[in-house]
């Protein structure tokens, strides 16, 4: 790839050569900080730093992929293929995967909690809002703005690590200690709870010695964008022996909203003593004259650190365009006509991208156009997922089964359903639903067992039905825009997962002095009421819409907000919108009531969540230094009413010109390199794939989730009582007995959606089970070496991931010679092939790093039988190539059908699927 043969400047060896010390790299936008990172990182590693002993935090996944890329191509290069294996051990990811994986390894009692996104958390809160007493944080507080007042002050809790014994006796401070006990009877981590919880590991002693044996270099990108408490885990990595590397650039700080603080670099020598500054001015990105008017915005950005980007490119035509039309419809339409003209100059869909301040705002009428012509596009921001006429049916087809009436936004008026307008509403958009009598006699009974108690919801299910019956799976998935529309229907049963997935959590409460398992809501009334209640005030407003398929292979414009475009290029950038109010937002900067009191939360740290026309500022220069080639800058003059150009527009080219068409470039510069993303795929998505390559396309990339299962956990449970019953034994230096066996199942056994007569059941079993392991192979527990061990395989350019149940050592009696041991908790020959294909491709990744292992075992615990798997080298050769052959499928975006009467029967997304050979979805 080109990307390889471009030699690093001074400016970027001196980066990479640098050692003793920690280093703060000042760079420029587009200096090749990522390039920097990766050399250095491979020179390290060329010099013998084991794999190991390096972590790289990235601020996103997207930029973990792609660094990771960087280092595996050079690694490959300068030490051959087999060398890549041995990557599998360095961490390159965000800070929040590294402390999840932190706390699994070495906080036993968490490592069967989940992670909740924001819009799960939303959905717990929702659940448990009267528990918290969320309302008494607010005056005449609602439901849905107490709990995002309450999160949002919550976020600052977690952000600047504030002791929750310091927050007074205020009603929010009542509310968050009782979040924090909520969350772990759910057992449950949110994003803030990570790092807190990691930082609490890393202050004590053991949890530190551990982690920092094997740790050498800590690498951060993007530091200006690191909040205190993540500021404090890494100090708290970072002691001596570890060398730091920070980079960044203050002119891209823009998530102190968020909470970073753009001082921790300005004070970092401060803080790190004996530290080496670096600075990194040539920009390798833009065009000249991109990089003089981002230069010369850049200089109206107070405070920062004195700097300027020097241009090493060759000028071209056109590179820079600011211009007006009249209205945003007009501006949205000569941005589509110029994408399509550009489009027959050469330039692919993917080389473009348009970036707004919010696309919720000012997006809709260029996602109307581009849908009008035709032109794919991946939307990310929040275009809002109710945004399609369809899935506004579907809300109200929720609204009507739960008695409640409907809007279609936020401000606009609550109206009533009528169901005979909504049947044919929904006969408009779906036009190969059944026929009206079927749909209509269906809906009916639906709405009937809505409201009574009699059985339990199963809401994925439920909504599967009812795409089966409007005719979805009839799609033809060669048709980008059915694929978008797919992919906003598998958004819908996202959303119906996650509220799902919170309001039927069990969790465990104290009775009597006793902690008792309860199960979660699952019926009725209420259950479907609260759901409407969810849809329409919360996910109306907050779920993004489909955010494209996640094909390697996908040629689309990336349509993002500014936030969304940190770290990456495009050869042509659109800028539209530029408008007063909009960029700068009208919100930025305003003060803002708070439920801190100042002794904890003090002025200087409130302005920064509050924002400023400084960060602003940052953002606007973000969005200019995204373009490689051309950037197209805009505003439009009037809506129904008139608006004014942005004032950053206007402060850099003075009045800007109407035009009605652009200048486009004659055709694209080579492309500079091709995707930078290593395709990561689990083993398990590997297993879906080859099951049905279809069913993975379904699932993995559009977004199809998983319907819910009462025992869904029984697994994990069992590995996880294991695991304490492994650690106690080791500790101990003997089996546990069968009152301490007791103990450790009820602090530990935990089941996620059963109800209580299904929990004790399957408690019982397990306990059964995990006697019987103990009774016959108890001497594995004195063995165990390491369990849910992360293995990574490198092949052909993409990388296989999965975690081993149990790694035991000393297998027949060496040490350092390695078993693999996967345990099954229910027995199903049929997948025996698939256990041993799963051990062979971790044999294979456990070698490949430097492990001697000899041998691999499935462990059946219901009858006790150990199933050897060969591991000779024919037989990992032959896995490999079978790896090998469904990356590549996945990776070339192959997706043929395979179906089959019983597997369809099985499959999750059968009711979507035109292929599905189980006759009529009858669940
Ligand atoms: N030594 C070099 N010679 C030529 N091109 C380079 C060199 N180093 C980096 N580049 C290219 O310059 C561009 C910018 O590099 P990179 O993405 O690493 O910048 P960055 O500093 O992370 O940018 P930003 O902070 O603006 O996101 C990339 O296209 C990269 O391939």
């Amino acid at each position: 790839m080109p990307t390889m043969n471009f030699s690093p400047t001074g400016e970027q060896q001196a980066v990479i050569d640098h050692r003793g010390g920690h280093l703060q790299v000042i760079a420029c936008a587009g200096a090749g900080k990522t390039e920097a990172i990766s050399r250095r990182t491979v020179s390290l590693i060329e010099e013998g730093t084991e794999p190991g002993e390096i972590i790289a935090f990235t601020f996103t996944e997207r930029a973990a992929a792609s660094l990771k890329n960087r280092i595996t191509k050079r690694v490959a290069e300068s030490k051959g293929l087999a060398f890549l294996d041995r990557l599998s051990p360095m961490f390159v990811g965000t800070i929040h995967a590294y402390c999840f994986r932190l706390l699994q390894d070495f906080v036993p009692e968490l490592g069967n909690h989940d992670l909740l996104d924001e819009n799960q958390l939303a959905g717990l809160l929702s659940r448990e809002e009267k528990n918290l007493e969320l309302k008494k944080i607010v005056p005449e507080g609602k439901h849905w703005s107490s709990i995002g007042e309450f999160l949002r002050n919550a976020d600052i809790v977690e952000n600047e690590l504030i002791p929750s014994k310091e927050l007074g006796d205020t009603p929010f401070a009542t509310s968050f200690r009782k979040y924090v006990e909520t969350l772990d009877r759910y057992r449950y981590l949110t994003f803030g709870r990570l790092i807190t919880k990691a930082v609490e590991a890393l202050e004590t002693t053991e949890v530190a010695k551990k982690v920092r044996a094997n740790l050498r270099h800590l690498i951060v990108d993007e530091y200006q964008d690191i909040n205190p408490a993540q500021e404090k885990l890494i100090r708290l990595l970072a002691k001596s022996p570890v060398q730091l590397t920070v980079v960044a650039d203050d002119d891209q700080a823009i998530y102190q909203w968020r909470g970073s603080d753009v001082k921790m670099m300005q004070g970092f020598s401060k803080r790190y003593k004996g530290t080496t500054s670096l600075k990194l001015s040539e920009n390798r990105r833009s065009r000249p004259a991109i990089i003089e008017v981002a230069n010369r915005f850049a200089a109206t950005i107070q405070p920062r650190l004195e700097k300027a980007m020097i241009p090493c490119r060759k000028a071209a035509a056109p590179e820079v365009v600011a211009w007006s039309a009249e209205t945003d419809a007009r501006e949205a339409e000569i941005i589509a006509e110029s994408i399509e003209r550009l489009g027959q100059a050469g330039f692919r869909y993917r080389d473009i991208a348009i970036l707004f301040r919010s696309v919720r705002t000012a997006a809709p009428p260029l996602l109307a156009e581009l849908d009008a012509r035709g032109i794919p596009y991946r939307c990310g921001g929040r275009a809002g997922l109710f945004q399609q006429p369809e899935m506004q049916a579907l809300g109200k087809l929720y609204a009507w089964l739960s008695d409640n009436d409907w809007k279609p936004q936020r401000y606009s008026e609550m109206q009533p359903v009528d169901f005979d307008d909504l049947l044919a509403e929904i006969r408009k958009h779906f036009p190969k639903a059944e026929s009206e009598k079927e749909l209509r006699a269906y809906l009916e009974s639906w709405k009937a067992a809505a409201s009574t108690n009699a059985s339990p919801v199963n809401l994925v299910r439920d909504y599967y039905v009812l795409l089966y019956r409007l005719g979805v799976r009839t799609l033809d998935l060669a048709d980008p825009l059915a694929v978008n529309r797919l992919g906003t229907l598998a958004r819908f049963s996202q959303l119906f997962a996650d509220f799902e997935s919170v309001t039927r959590r069990a969790r465990n409460v104290e009775e009597q002095g006793k902690s008792t398992y309860r199960g979660g809501q699952d019926r009725g009334k209420y259950f479907y009421g609260r759901l409407f209640n969810y849809l329409q005030f919360y996910a109306l407003d907050s779920y993004t819409e489909f955010e494209g398929e996640e094909t390697f292979a996908t040629d689309a414009v990336d349509i993002l907000t500014v936030h969304q475009s940190k770290g990456l290029e495009w050869p042509v950038v659109f800028v539209p919108s530029l408008v007063e109010g909009r960029f700068p937002s009208r919100k930025s900067g305003n003060e803002q009531n708070w439920l801190l009191t100042e002794d904890v939360f003090p002025e200087e740290v409130r302005k920064r969540y509050e924002g400023s026309e400084t960060e602003e500022r940052r953002l606007f220069y973000v969005a200019m230094t995204r373009a490689r080639d051309t950037l197209y800058l805009s505003h439009f003059e009037k809506k129904s009413n008139k608006f004014k150009p942005s004032r950053f527009l206007t402060q850099l080219f003075g009045d800007v010109k109407r035009l009605e068409t652009l200048p486009v470039p004659k055709k694209p510069e080579a492309a500079p390199h091709g995707t930078d993303e290593l395709p990561v795929v689990t083993f398990s998505e590997l297993a879906a794939y080859e099951t049905c390559p279809l069913q993975y396309r379904l699932s993995s990339l559009l977004g199809f989730q998983s319907q819910l299962a009462t025992e869904l956990g029984y697994g994990k449970a069992i590995h996880h009582i294991l695991r304490h019953v492994a650690e106690f034994t080791q500790q101990a230096g003997k089996k546990p007995t069968k009152k301490q066996l007791e103990a450790i199942f009820n602090d530990h056994f935990y089941l996620p959606f059963a109800n209580l007569p299904l929990f004790e059941n399957l408690r019982e079993r397990a306990n059964a089970l995990v006697h019987k392991y103990i009774d016959h192979h108890g001497d594995d527990l004195l063995r165990v070496w390491q369990t849910e061990r992360p293995f990574e395989l490198h092949l052909g350019g993409a990388n296989v991931t999965g975690r081993a149940d149990v790694i035991l050592d000393r297998e027949g009696g060496v040490t350092n010679k390695l078993a693999l041991v996967d345990y099954k908790t229910a027995n199903d020959s049929k997948q025996d092939d698939l256990f041993a294909f799963q051990l062979q491709i971790y044999a294979a990744a456990g070698r490949g790093e430097g492990l001697d292992v000899v041998a691999a075992r499935v462990h059946h615990l219901k009858e006790t039988r150990r199933e050897d798997v060969p591991i000779d080298t024919v037989r990992i050769r032959t896995a490999k190539a079978r790896a090998l052959a469904l990356v590549e499928g996945i990776a070339e975006g192959d997706f043929p059908e395979r179906p089959g009467k019983e597997k369809c029967t099985r499959c999750d997304v059968r009711a979507v699927c035109k292929h599905a050979a189980c006759g009529k979805y009858d669940l």
